[in-house]
């Protein structure tokens, strides 16, 4: 395994900047998440990483080694894309052993065996060996996708959303296996996606990208309570944190700069009773089964706020609103406080 580092990495495409002096140290062992919407510069920083772009300035190194001027083979890193792409033709134990097998590897075949069938262990594709690709799943696809970045041990793991293409249940099983996988391995991984379900489950550190600049790096805990602005803030959290004007909130103490305050969802405290100093009226509840986001008519601004079922609210109900943990944004959006 092995440290990564970028250093100052900038790559345009014509007009359009795709990465813009990206420095980033990934230590060994750690799991990074790059999280950004799409066109963010993603897919095009793991590229960097794999050597499929070469940088317009900056330079990449792995395990210490500049490695800006060498070919993907060089770098001792693997790569699993959005789609799997197995060979339609082999089995899957072929599949599998296929990074093996190749000329500059020609690893024995006994050792090929154990390999293939270690990986299939921890993919729980063991009962697959024998079947074609063609024969399998799409969840099951994706595993022999994964199973052969896996199989050689490289240096690097290099994934692109590669559970994008999964209905939801395969999913979050993969999310687990893939986590599990990677602290068993104490593999390095670089993984990129827009699902923040993912990069919150899956990141020791989660960058989040804007633009092609890295906008913020840190855990997920204090990506998610910490935020450097409101960009990064709006990336986490599902209902997505509450923007609302400091107007609303006169009483509230802030900081003059103070533009916006946010809140998340489960920093709302809702009291039936007329007493708060801000009142709304309820007028939606979704029913979660375990918690009710209700939403709340706060003199037209609407807020969504987590609240226990047994909390006996209604919708028309007249509630006091209390902010927990709010955090300040200045107009240009940077946090305040
Ligand atoms: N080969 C290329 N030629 C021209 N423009 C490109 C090329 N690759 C990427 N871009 C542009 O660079 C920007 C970043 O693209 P990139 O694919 O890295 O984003 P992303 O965050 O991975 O997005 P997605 O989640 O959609 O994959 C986009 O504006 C994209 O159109």
């Amino acid at each position: 395994m092995a440290e990564i580092t970028l250093a100052q990495v900038s790559k345009r495409f014509g007009p359009v900047t795709a990465v813009a002096e990206l420095s980033l140290a990934i230590a060994d062992g750690e799991f990074i998440v790059l999280l950004g919407p799409t066109g963010a510069g993603k897919t095009t920083a793991l590229r960097l990483v794999a050597g499929l772009e070469t940088p317009d300035a900056g330079r990449v190194f792995i395990g210490g080694v500049d490695v800006t001027g060498l070919p993907p083979a060089a770098r001792d890193v693997t790569f699993v894309f959005q789609q799997y792409s197995l060979y339609p033709h082999l089995s899957v134990f072929d599949n599998l052993a296929f990074p093996l097998r190749s000329p500059t590897r020609r690893t024995p075949e006994d050792e090929v065996r154990r390999a293939v069938h270690e990986v299939a262990r921890l993919l729980r594709i063991e009962d697959k060996l024998g079947s074609r690709a063609t024969q399998l799943s799409g969840g099951q696809m994706q595993r022999v996708a994964i199973g052969r970045a896996l199989v050689r041990r490289p240096s690097v793991y290099l994934m692109d959303e590669p559970l994008s293409s999964l209905d939801a249940k395969l999913r979050s099983e993969l999310r687990i296996e893939l986590k599990r996988i990677q602290q068993d391995l104490g593999a390095t991984m670089l993984y990129v996606t827009h699902d923040q379900t993912e990069a919150m489950t899956l990141a020791s550190r989660i960058g989040v990208i804007n633009q092609g600049r890295l906008v913020q790096i840190g855990t997920p805990r204090s990506i998610y309570e910490d935020p450097a602005d409101i960009y990064v803030a709006t990336r986490l959290g599902s209902p997505g944190i509450n923007l609302l004007p400091r107007a609303l909130f006169p009483a509230l103490e802030a900081p003059s700069a103070t533009a916006t305050i946010g809140v998340r969802t489960e920093h709302l405290a809702i009291a039936k009773a007329n007493t708060g100093a801000v009142t709304g009226k309820v007028n939606w509840i979704e029913r979660l089964g375990d918690q009710n986001h209700l939403h709340i008519d706060v003199n037209r601004q609407q807020i969504v706020s987590l609240v226990d079922p047994d909390e006996g609210l209604d919708v028309g109900d007249e509630v006091a609103v209390t902010l927990r943990k709010p955090l300040f944004f200045a107009a240009d959006g940077q946090r305040v406080r």
